[in-house]
């Protein structure tokens, strides 16, 4: 008989997007994301952090203060970056596991490259108008988004 405590696909995708957040620098929010074809082949990853050339030790990570000295002008959201990633030709009909729900900027790229789900870990930010904003968009476009629903489970890594 097979073994029986194989990752499901939710499991498996929403892990990585998990394990991507690991590599954040962000000290408040580490954001993951995983993009994943009709046919459950992983497409891409992506992280929230800032743009190839800019240090992380240089560039703010300070949530308030004057716009310059705030991280939110600099940093790639994770969505934004597993988009940027993908060096294939064919995002339509596949899904995004992301461990945070998408600001409206990101959206906007989702739906433009034809994303048609997305499963989403924490919606801390559900009372924002930035997330407002994404799910008009989303109801607009015909977009389904669900939560994931944990299983309370454990799966430990030793590095
Ligand atoms: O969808 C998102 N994806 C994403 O990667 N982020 C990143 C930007 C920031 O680095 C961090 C949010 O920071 P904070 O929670 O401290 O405001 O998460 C933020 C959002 C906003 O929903
Ligand atoms: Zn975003």
């Amino acid at each position: 008989m097979k073994r029986q405590d194989y990752l499901k696909w939710d499991e498996y995708f929403m892990g990585i997007a998990i394990l991507s957040a690991e590599r954040s620098k962000d000290p408040n929010t580490s954001v993951g994301a995983c993009i994943v074809s009709e046919d459950n082949k992983i497409l891409s990853v992506g992280y929230n952090g800032m743009p190839i050339g800019c240090s992380d030790d240089e560039f703010p990570w300070e949530r308030e203060g004057s716009t310059l000295e705030t991280k939110y002008v600099y940093v790639c959201h994770a969505e934004m970056n597993a988009i940027l990633n993908y060096t294939g030709t064919h995002m339509k009909g596949a899904k995004l596991y992301v461990t945070l729900f998408p600001c409206n900027e990101c959206t906007k790229a989702l739906i433009q490259k034809g994303i048609s789900e997305i499963i989403y870990l924490s919606d801390k930010y559900a009372e924002t108008d930035i997330v407002k904003a994404s799910k008009r968009m989303l109801n607009a476009a015909g977009i389904s988004y669900r939560s994931y629903t944990p299983i309370n489970r454990d799966v430990v890594i030793s590095l």
